[in-house]
């Protein structure tokens, strides 16, 4: 049984008042969030459209937080350079679709940035075995990518248990983050298996009291006798 580490939470801004997005960081931030998720959709990759890095630099301006972008578009490549100069900490790209995700990551880090992986549900822990000695995050989506406020998929369970085990075997400190359906039921399970990184947006965003909200997803059941994780 993996060891239970307390979670990074990261409240995604998919869920979060458009019209009102720098107190909605703001009020992230102030509420005890590790990182802020942002998902970036290009009606094309995912069927749903977000934003760019005009919005990755707009929200720089109000946190200090890590920015954890999740980039779900296809070309990938020609827009990292940008989304590092906005202001992203962490820039995800999805293994499926880009036959050069080699590439891709190889941009993140010489751009200085954390390089992080998505796997959609469908798609086999195969795909990462020969990019693990680039990658610093997994995102492994516990939802079909597009949108917020669907169901967690508990067929991605015994993936992320694997992924766990891929990442360990490296020897090297690679997060596990899972993204889709976290709320207070679905993050102890994720973390069983080994997730180390919550993103949440309805779980978040889309509660009263985010303090609260990002407190009840941090001390799942399992996680007190265990020490913090460093937040970035
Ligand atoms: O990448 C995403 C969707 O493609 C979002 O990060 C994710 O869905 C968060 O929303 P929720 O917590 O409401 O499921
Ligand atoms: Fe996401």
């Amino acid at each position: 049984m993996p060891m239970l580490t307390r979670p990074l939470i990261a409240p995604s801004i998919l869920s979060a008042d458009f019209a009102r997005m720098g107190e909605e960081v703001i009020a992230a931030t102030e509420a005890g969030a590790d990182w802020l998720h942002l998902d970036v959709m290009d009606g094309h990759f995912v069927p749903n459209m977000t934003f760019g890095p005009g919005m990755v630099a707009a929200i720089r301006k109000h946190t200090a937080i890590p920015l954890d972008v999740h980039l779900m578009i296809d070309p990938t490549d020609p827009f990292i350079e940008a989304f590092a100069k906005a202001g992203a900490d962490h820039i995800h790209v999805h293994v499926e679709g880009n036959p050069h995700v080699h590439r891709s990551l190889q941009t993140i880090r010489a751009l200085g940035k954390k390089a992080g992986i998505a796997i959609c549900p469908a798609t086999p822990t195969d795909m990462l075995q020969y990019v693990m000695d680039l990658v610093d995050i997994i995102l492994v989506m516990t939802v079909n990518p597009g949108f917020g406020g669907q169901k967690f998929l508990e067929s991605q369970v015994p993936k992320i248990r694997m992924l766990r085990e891929m990442a360990d075997m490296t020897g090297r400190d690679i997060r596990i983050g899972v993204d889709g359906g976290i709320d207070a039921h679905t993050a102890p399970v994720a973390m069983a298996a080994g997730a180390d990184m919550l993103v949440a947006g309805t779980a978040v965003y889309g509660q009263k009291d985010y303090a609260a909200a990002i407190a009840g997803l941090r001390h799942a059941p399992g996680s007190e006798s265990q020490p913090a994780s460093p937040a970035s």
